[in-house]
């Protein structure tokens, strides 16, 4: 059956580096032919279209149909899987609270057309920044929308982790499981190697340096986005497309046996982070499920750092109820 794929921000970079790999069928398989439903502002509509010429050029088989739209509504009407890319970025001289207003003006009246019309089975991942915060406003502007299809995107983290410890100990990225991100995707976040595994053997006793974990591998994986705009002159667009297509596809898909990932899923209150939060965990995904991996020891180093990316948390939830935006 055809799955209808609604996408925002569609004109800007990671739309451009994200629907061709959707349309070619890396999102949901090679037998799971797509609708693509593309949103932006007024002004990229036609950007867009032309987007969306490139991808009828492409002839893609699985592809069945494009609508291009400004209207919220009718971009999420039947949405099956919904990727919040398009945000207001920060630009110069913009507060914290402005850009939190700035994008819950974004995300709130997106979270109602998801309410209103999207399919029964509507899976939403929010990668559009803040992106935890984003996906808190837009779930809860869908009460009638299970809480847990609401999640916002810490793969792209993941991935940069696991590329990191793949350097390091010159292994290729197979043999690393079970790495985690915890808390928010920003700078605060805590890539955790502590119940990571490389080749079957615990990986922070494999790396043997603890001086290597806390001034390089942790600041070097949260403040790659940073590096990536340094570097580029331009946010990840490329890597982050990838990232949300490993996202989707593994909640589809599942992981696999004995491995997790991370995602940015509602908190029910484990490992101490407060009940409604979305925040990074490891996740099991499972019959088409995201579940927060249980029972894992926490230590004293990497509790201080999930308390502090969960607290910058609070605070950005606390900011956005002041604003009337939840
Ligand atoms: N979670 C992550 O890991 C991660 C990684 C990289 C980038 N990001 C974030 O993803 C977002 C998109 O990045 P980009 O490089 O594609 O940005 P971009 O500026 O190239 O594109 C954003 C697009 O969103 C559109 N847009 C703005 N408001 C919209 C709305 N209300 N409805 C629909 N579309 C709207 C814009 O017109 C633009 O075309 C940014 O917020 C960026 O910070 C997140
Ligand atoms: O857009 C950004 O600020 C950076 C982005 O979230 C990233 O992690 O690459």
């Amino acid at each position: 059956m055809t799955v209808n794929v609604t996408v925002t921000g569609a004109a800007g970079q990671i739309g451009y580096a994200l629907l061709f790999r959707i349309a070619s069928g890396q999102l949901l398989g090679a037998d799971t032919p797509v609708s693509l439903r593309l949103l932006e502002i007024p002004q990229a509509v036609k950007a867009a279209e032309g987007t969306a010429m490139e991808l009828d050029d492409c002839a893609f088989p699985l592809l069945e149909d494009i609508e291009i739209t400004d209207d919220a509504k009718k971009a999420f009407d039947g949405a099956n899987i919904a990727l919040l890319v398009g945000a207001r970025p920060r630009t110069k001289g913009m507060e914290r609270g402005d850009l939190l207003a700035a994008n819950g003006g974004i995300f709130k009246p997106q979270g109602e057309a998801i309410n209103a019309g999207a399919a029964d089975d509507v899976r939403v991942l929010v990668v559009g920044n803040p992106a935890n915060t984003n996906a808190l406003i837009a779930q809860q502007h869908a009460p009638d929308v299970p809480a847990e299809r609401f999640t916002a995107m810490t793969r792209l983290d993941h991935n940069r982790a696991v590329a990191q410890l793949s350097k390091k100990l010159g292994v290729p990225v197979s043999a690393i499981r079970r790495l985690a991100i915890w808390g928010n995707h920003s700078a605060t976040q805590y890539p955790d190697l502590f119940h990571a595994e490389v080749n079957g053997e615990n990986a922070a006793a494999a790396v043997n340096d603890e001086a290597w974990l806390r001034d390089t591998f942790i600041p070097t994986v949260a403040k790659r986005g940073a590096a990536i705009i340094e570097a580029r002159g331009a946010s990840s667009a490329a890597s982050a497309a990838g990232a949300a297509i490993d996202h989707v596809s593994t909640w589809v898909h599942g992981t696999a046996e004995g491995d997790w990932t991370s995602a940015a899923v509602v908190s029910d209150g484990s490992y101490g982070v407060p009940e409604g939060l979305i925040s990074s965990f490891p996740v099991v995904a499972r019959d088409g499920r995201y579940e927060i991996v249980q029972g894992l020891e926490i230590d004293d180093f990497s509790r201080e750092r999930i308390d502090a990316s969960v607290a910058e948390l609070v605070e950005e939830r606390d900011a956005v109820r002041k604003l009337g935006l939840i």
